[in-house]
């Protein structure tokens, strides 16, 4: 068996340590779930201090109460803290204070006897199980760590289960049982799994904020389609997957046309729901594996894997079909709009996105030039242009 005064101790110190650096990050980014998981391990490591303390000290309120108290508002916590990770925290903090209102009142008469020990270990038990199932459903880059930070919550929450029936065999079977050593070992495994859950859940949150820049750098804001960056990021890692197993690849390039007319005459802000609900037409278009970005200002790229010139030609004329077909509906306006296509094409294995754009962008300014509405899939040659005029 561990020897216990050494489990605390180190756990003391790794609460101490990791509840610092939460606070020491809250500090510098500002953000909330960092004070309410640096809060978590100090009361954590408040509750620890008062439990010893009955080595010392006869006062069952300190050593007893405040100290149960304590181990139920550490989960609370930590649990407000991975809410605001999730953003799934509207209205439950209300619930949780009362929560925690409700257990000092009901372990006031009981806490110096074993009915108080019993009511806590069954709380904090519920509050590890609903921990494990925001951990289960938050989404992550990092699937094993998410399972072992739910396994460490669900296994916490059996052994807080257990430990809660050994203390109530006793009295509920009327007999002397002596649980003593296997309550020990559950008060080791309850400080080692406390502690380990909070070792990994630094770097769940970090994977999570990290995920969330990734997509801010990648993502424009505006449609939510990918930008320039994340077209060309994703755009080359499908071309090189697509050039491995010899598919074709089309890239699409589109404008919307005499666009700065819309903002001059209805505005900026209905200039940016033309842009959406272009982005709308597009996504509209598209297939799983396609991918869509709003490139610069009213431009947008398409990546169409394994579509020849004349299949993306055909998605591209849809496109041209669909917007000029239907109208934008917005502030009690009608606004009619059409874009400018230009696809380019390739077999080729030593094909980039950036010449397949550049080539896609030279046949929209064709088709502008041609009197736009209209999708151009070929350059000037021999004298012929094959394009599609509506
Ligand atoms: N509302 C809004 N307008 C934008 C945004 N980005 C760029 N623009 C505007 O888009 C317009 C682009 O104008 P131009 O490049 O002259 O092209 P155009 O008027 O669409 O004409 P053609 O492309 O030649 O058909 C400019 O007026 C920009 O201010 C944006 O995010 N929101």
């Amino acid at each position: 068996m561990l020897h216990l005064p050494t489990v605390i101790s180190i756990s003391l110190l790794l609460n101490i340590l990791i509840g610092g650096f939460f606070i020491t990050v809250y500090n510098y980014k500002k953000q909330r779930c960092y004070l309410y998981l640096g809060a978590s391990c100090a009361v954590f490591v408040v509750a620890q201090i008062f439990a010893c303390l009955r080595i010392v000290l006869d006062n069952t309120f300190i050593t007893h109460y405040l100290a149960d108290l304590c181990i139920i508002i550490s989960p609370v916590l930590a649990i407000i803290g991975l809410q605001k990770v999730t953003h799934t925290h509207s209205r439950t903090s209300r619930h949780f204070l009362t929560l925690i209102f409700v257990s000092a009142i009901i372990l006031l008469p009981i806490y110096a006897v074993t009915a108080g020990q019993m009511v806590t270990s069954i709380i904090i038990a519920t509050l590890f199980m609903y921990a494990a199932y925001l951990v289960h459903k938050m989404k992550c880059a990092a699937p094993i760590q998410q399972k072992i930070l739910s396994a460490c919550f669900i296994s916490h929450s059996i052994i807080m289960y257990i430990q809660s029936m050994m203390l109530a065999a006793p009295h509920i079977t009327n007999t002397v049982l002596d649980f003593h050593q296997p309550l020990q070992a559950i008060l080791i495994n309850h400080i080692i799994l406390a502690t380990a859950t909070a070792l990994v859940l630094p770097f769940l949150l970090f994977v999570n904020i990290e995920e969330k820049l990734q997509r801010l750098v990648n993502h424009d804001t505006l449609t939510c389609l990918l930008n320039r960056r994340g077209f060309f990021m994703q755009g080359q890692a499908l071309l090189k997957q697509g050039i491995a197993h010899q598919q074709s690849f089309a890239v699409v390039m589109i404008d919307i046309d005499h666009f700065k007319r819309v903002n001059d005459r209805y505005g900026h802000s209905t200039g940016d729901t033309a842009i959406k609900w272009i982005a709308q037409h597009i996504m509209a278009q598209l297939n799983d594996h396609d991918i869509a970005a709003r490139i610069g200002g009213e431009e947008f790229a398409l990546l169409l894997p394994d579509q020849s010139l004349y299949q993306a030609k055909e998605t591209a004329q849809r496109l041209c079909d669909a917007i000029r077909e239907h109208s934008l509906h917005f502030k009690g306006n009608s606004i009619d709009l059409s874009v400018s296509v230009g696809i380019s094409s390739s077999y080729d294995a030593n094909a980039s996105i950036k010449t397949l754009l550049d080539q896609a962008d030279k046949r929209l300014y064709i088709a502008k030039a041609k009197g736009r509405d209209q999708v151009v899939i070929c350059d000037h040659q021999a004298g012929q242009m094959v394009n599609n005029t509506m």
